[in-house]
């Protein structure tokens, strides 16, 4: 059994963090932390939880504490993790930041988009991008590792058998993306309102986006050398889910495609490519762990168009931060991850 912690216990990625790790039989959450619940019973505040989280209750983040825990996760806004890392990591404490404190390898650019100076630069160079499903082997030994954001997660996945077999124009990549409202997280904002976000949708973020650099990053390490990225991301009428539409043109006759998806994910436990002509749909994928991928190829043409769904708050967040503790600490990685899908 390995204790954990987590930092920003009460936001929509900490308390699903919770209830996955319900199922896990090899953790134990020791630490859950909060500035402004400090003192409330996690099962009182979220009473779906009552059964599971009985003795434990949010306290104010404290390094000792943390310090003491094998691995802690940070669900928390950007910044955070930069302050705690050193000090956990020379505890000996292993850390799966949730946020986007380590995606970027390079600081001026984080600093450019994240609108701060990035706080912990030296560490930079030992995170690993937590892509499982590109960087097994080094999250395996791994101390610091950067969960990658969430239509990061789709937009990749999508992309990455195109990318590095080398069959598309890398040039002119289009990723038009969707989210529900929880990509936003739980603090109150006006945009998040029932009355401003239902009955609608809307794009945001058309001319540049934080995550632009990350995908482009992302990508730019499949195919070996800089891609042309679109990335547009709109908000849409639900409460979870990505829907990530990606375009690419046909550099070369790329032979079967849905076999060479099937293939290369063939031993990915959590990406599922669907069968030949479908078109996923969020719903499936709802409080799971899983990616699912359709492959077209429009009539006549050489554009193809990938379908990439997540559960933004699952494979996008907290199910791959799981996924990752997994593989750090040698556990089987699909542990505490197999419930399916709730549909409908
Ligand atoms: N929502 C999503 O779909 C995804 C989110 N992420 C990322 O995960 C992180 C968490 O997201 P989410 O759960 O949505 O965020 P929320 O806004 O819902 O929650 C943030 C949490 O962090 C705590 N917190 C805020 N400021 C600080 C601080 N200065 N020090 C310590 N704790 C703090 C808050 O509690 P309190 O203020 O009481 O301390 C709260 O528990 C973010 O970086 C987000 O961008 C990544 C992928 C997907
Ligand atoms: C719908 C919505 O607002 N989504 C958020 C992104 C989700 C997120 O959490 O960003 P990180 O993965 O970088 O932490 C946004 O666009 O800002």
């Amino acid at each position: 059994m390995i204790k954990v912690g987590i930092v920003g216990g009460t936001g929509y990625t900490g308390v699903e963090l919770l209830r996955l790790l319900t199922q896990h039989p090899h953790v134990s959450v020791e630490a859950i932390t909060s500035r402004s619940e400090a003192g409330v019973k996690v099962s009182d505040m979220y009473p779906n939880l009552r059964g599971h989280y009985d003795t434990l209750a949010f306290s104010e983040p404290d390094a000792q504490q943390l310090g003491a825990m094998d691995a802690v996760f940070f669900a928390t806004p950007h910044g955070v993790a930069h302050a705690l890392a050193g000090e956990l990591l020379d505890n000996g404490t292993r850390i799966i930041d949730l946020s986007a404190d380590f995606r970027l390898r390079d600081a001026a650019e984080w600093a450019a988009w994240y609108g701060q100076p990035h706080g912990a630069p030296a560490l930079l160079d030992e995170a690993v991008y937590g892509l499982p499903e590109k960087h097994r082997e080094k999250i395996k030994t791994a101390r610091l590792v950067a969960v990658p954001g969430c239509y990061p997660t789709a937009v990749q996945l999508g992309y990455l058998p195109l990318l590095e077999a080398g069959l598309v124009d890398t040039d002119r990549l289009i990723a038009d993306c969707k989210s529900g409202v929880t990509g936003a997280g739980r603090g109150a904002k006006v945009g998040s309102l029932l009355a401003e976000a239902s009955e609608s949708m809307k794009a945001y973020g058309a001319s540049g986006h934080r995550h632009l650099p990350e995908i482009r990053q992302g990508l730019a390490d499949m195919q070996g050398g800089s891609v042309g990225l679109t990335f547009v991301p709109h908000l849409t009428p639900m409460i979870r889910g990505i829907h990530a539409t990606l375009y690419a043109t046909l550099s070369q006759e790329p032979g079967d495609l849905q076999a060479r998806f099937e293939q290369r994910f063939a031993n990915e436990p959590f990406v599922d490519v669907m069968p030949a002509g479908s078109h996923p749909e969020t719903r499936s994928v709802k409080g799971i762990n899983t990616c699912r991928i359709a492959i077209h190829r429009q009539e006549n043409s050489n554009t193809v168009v990938v379908l990439s769904v997540i559960d933004n708050l699952v494979k996008g967040a907290s199910g791959q931060a799981i996924q990752n503790l997994n593989l750090m600490f040698g556990f089987d990685e699909t542990t505490g991850l197999n419930a399916p899908a709730i549909m409908p």
